[in-house]
């Protein structure tokens, strides 16, 4: 026995409910830029939450809102609507002065461009060292060491004396992570880290960052268009028109034989009030436009082309159902 719900009806029986705990808690985020009396939506209502201590990439393609979304994330940028708070900080209301120190100590970034992450006459170590004389942490000797730990960690030591030019691109990206965590941020953003590395380079980057959360705990958020970075990290939240559509959950499994099996599977993602945006080769392979019939089944939701409806599935015809809810119209 099959039911269709008013669409309406069923997005407002979801409850409104408080805003869980997570370190980065994005709701119904809204970015609109105007340019010459156009419009542009680059996001379109995005709803994320990351767990302390997550770490998540953020993958889509050209034009999804990426760096729109990272933009707001790092501070850099406000948001047109929704809300968005980060390690604790609302980044709609904040005033200038915590900006500044959102950016000084609660969030760190690693960005494409290398040139854009170390300064070119100063050696590595003296680039990690850079953030936390800013910042006033510790004493000479307690810097050095701590420059030395961070270098280490990212397996970058040998490197500590040579300036960005001096190094491959890879270990330019591990000391920026460095420059990035030193002074302890609660969150890491890092947008396209691997952009301009080939593809074991990358893949090292991003064990270095995954490495660094698993060691330090902190809050990791990688974008990129990078599809292999879903094989590094356990959660992939795809953005698709400036909203997140779907997610990759990855998790490992031991079998009766003690053999380690790694799992991805992919989930739509439901927002609040109940919506959903429909894979784009699932909408494709049906032809699905304009307007869908859904039926309530005791353990799934059927979708089909507005057309042919439930109705149309074997053993019931059309007509036979008084439950097609007022489809037309809507
Ligand atoms: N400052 C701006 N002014 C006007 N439109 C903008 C601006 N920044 C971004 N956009 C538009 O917003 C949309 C999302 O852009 P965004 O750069 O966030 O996408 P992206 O997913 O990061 O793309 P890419 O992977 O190519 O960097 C695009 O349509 C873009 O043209």
């Amino acid at each position: 026995m099959s039911t269709l719900i008013p669409i309406d009806e069923g997005a407002a029986v979801v409850p409104e409910g408080p805003v869980p705990g997570g370190e980065i808690l994005c709701r119904d985020l809204v970015r609109i830029f105007a340019t010459d009396g156009v419009e542009v939506q680059a996001l379109q209502g995005l709803n994320l939450t990351v767990d302390p201590g997550e770490i998540v990439a953020v993958v889509g393609a050209s034009g999804s809102g990426k760096s729109t979304l990272l933009t707001i994330l790092s501070g850099l940028d406000t948001p047109t609507g929704g809300s968005c708070v980060v390690a604790g900080t609302d980044l709609l209301t904040m005033t200038h002065r915590q900006r500044v120190a959102y950016q000084r100590r609660s969030v760190g970034f690693v960005w494409q461009q290398t040139s854009r992450n170390l300064l070119p006459y100063l050696s590595a170590a003296e680039n990690v060292r850079v953030p936390l004389e800013l910042a006033g942490t510790g004493r000479p000797r307690e810097r050095a060491r701590r420059v030395a730990d961070l270098l280490e960690l990212l397996e970058v030591g040998h490197v500590a004396d040579r300036r960005p030019g001096q190094m491959s691109g890879g270990e330019q990206q591990r000391v920026a992570v460095a420059v990035a965590v030193a002074n302890d941020p609660r969150v890491l953003l890092a947008d396209e880290p691997t952009g301009e590395l080939d593809e074991a380079t990358s893949a090292e980057v991003l064990e270095a960052l995954r490495g660094v959360n698993r060691e330090t705990g902190v809050t990791t958020l990688i974008v990129t268009h990078d599809p292999a970075v879903s094989e590094h990290v356990a959660r992939t939240v795809q953005i698709r028109d400036g909203r997140t559509s779907t997610e990759v959950l990855r998790r490992t499994e031991v079998d009766e034989h003690g053999a380690e099996r790694h799992v991805a599977e992919e989930f739509a993602v439901l927002d609040r009030v109940g919506r959903l945006q429909l894979p784009q080769d699932f909408v494709h392979a049906l032809d699905l436009k304009d307007r869908v019939r859904l039926a309530l089944e005791p353990d799934h939701v059927g979708v089909w082309p507005g057309a042919a409806g439930p109705a149309a599935r074997p053993g019931e015809q059309p007509g036979e159902r008084d439950d097609d809810g007022g489809e037309e119209g809507r």
